[in-house]
């Protein structure tokens, strides 16, 4: 098996033992509590402290780096006829992207999940280089997902991760964030210029020119994104349509917290302050979505609903003192026809539409002694994006 580097730390190890065509690691736990375990001898065998009353199993996960690496074993799948399952990510995993996962291994045998944080997509005064990166804690959530999926009958495996360095995806040139930039780029137009892409005018061509090179290495059976960044599944949906690409588009429904929030790798920015008001963005859409479901299908009685809550909370916070309060600013509310994110006057009940927004948390004006930030100290501003597609009737 060249170059695939074995995933688990060797203080997890009990035993190996190869069944068929699986490698398959095994460990005695108390409810899978790591730090009671201990090495017992200098063949790094390990033993719990106290006696076993779980088991379970660590299937191998392939950590793959380069591109020749990722498309011999890709083969290897086809030639046993596994269908294989797409999952991009740019890591900082949380519960939406394991929803994803989980949606992939039911419907294939291998799923791959892909984490590279795509330079392209950044604007050159966005926060590239800031992005959270949690590589540890995101391998975790996969292994014990794929532990969870092994007890499972008919679920497919988290088979790989996909972590390719910029040279191996950007072979020929640097890549180049800016919008006169040069390189070979995917656009799709008009959709990838309109409302996210306004405010982001090379995120859209990023994607898609990402995209197509990680479809092009993996040739998935299927791709999976979340509806949360709704119109990145209208470019993504109208590249594969327009470029013949062999695969499928799968959209899995947005995770939420419990308060509404779209879960989001970017919501480690958000101290308590502006987390607790960047609820207002989800609010917004679900008073609109209201609206409709009481029976209103024009563009103003619809939106009107959002902006009464959106211009309700803001006008809360101006009126308190500025070491209590977070300030936002609404970029868009948008009502749009679901296959091109154009604007609609009116909801055609046949088609449905989508509703979403765009608001920017402002930095802190005063931060109080002990309070709790985020990443980044919340000096920073943090755009926040959501949408609720609303179902054609
Ligand atoms: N809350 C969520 N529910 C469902 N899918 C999600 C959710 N958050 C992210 N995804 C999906 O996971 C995939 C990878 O997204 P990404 O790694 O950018 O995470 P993210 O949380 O969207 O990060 P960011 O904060 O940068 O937008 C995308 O298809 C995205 O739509
Ligand atoms: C699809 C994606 C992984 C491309 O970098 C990214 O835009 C994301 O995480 O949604
Ligand atoms: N979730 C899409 C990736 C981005 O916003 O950069």
């Amino acid at each position: 098996m060249p170059m695939i580097y074995k995933l688990l730390p060797m203080q997890t190890i009990i035993s190996q033992v190869t069944t068929g065509a699986h490698t398959t690691l095994r460990l005695f736990s108390r409810q899978l509590n790591l730090s009671s375990l201990r090495f017992s001898s200098s063949k790094a065998t390990l033993k719990p402290k106290s006696p076993p009353t779980k088991m379970v199993d660590y299937r191998l996960m392939h950590i793959i780096r380069d591109i020749p690496t990722l498309r011999t074993h890709r083969r290897n799948l086809l030639r046993s006829n596994l269908t294989v399952g797409l999952v991009p990510t740019m890591g900082a995993l949380h519960e939406g992207h394991i929803s994803l996962v989980r949606a992939a291994a039911a419907e294939n045998a291998r799923v791959f999940v892909s984490i590279y944080i795509n330079p392209t997509q950044f604007g050159v005064s966005e926060d590239l280089s800031t992005y959270p990166q949690t590589w540890e804690s995101d391998l975790a959530q996969l292994r014990a997902l794929d532990a969870e999926l092994a007890e499972t009958p008919g679920m497919g495996r988290v088979d790989t991760v996909f972590a390719p360095s910029t040279k191996a995806m950007y072979p020929t040139l640097p890549p180049d964030s800016r919008e006169d930039g040069v390189g070979s780029f995917v656009q799709i137009t008009p959709v990838g210029g309109i409302l996210e892409g306004k405010s982001r005018p090379v995120f859209f061509r990023g994607v898609a020119t990402v995209c197509m090179k990680l479809f092009n290495l993996v040739q998935a059976e299927r791709v999976y994104f979340g509806q949360k960044d709704v119109q990145q599944t209208v470019v993504i949906r109208r590249m594969v349509k327009d470029f013949h690409l062999d695969t499928q588009v799968m959209i899995v429904p947005t995770s939420r917290e419990e308060d509404g929030l779209a879960m989001s790798s970017r919501n480690v920015y958000l101290g308590a302050r502006r987390r607790a008001v960047g609820v207002v963005l989800s609010r917004a859409l679900r008073a609109a979505e209201e609206a409709y479901v009481a029976g209103k299908r024009s563009r103003d009685e619809i939106l009107a609903a959002a902006w009464n809550v959106a211009n309700q909370v803001a006008l809360e916070q101006d009126a308190l003192a500025p070491e209590q309060r977070a300030l936002f600013e609404v970029d868009y509310i948008s009502l749009a026809d679901p296959d091109t994110m154009e604007e609609i006057e009116a909801v055609d009940e046949r088609k449905g539409a989508v509703l979403s927004g765009a608001v920017k948390m402002l930095p802190l004006e005063q931060i109080q002694p002990g309070e709790v930030l985020g990443q980044g100290g919340d000096v920073a501003p943090v755009r926040l994006i959501d949408n609720i597609p609303l179902e054609p009737r």
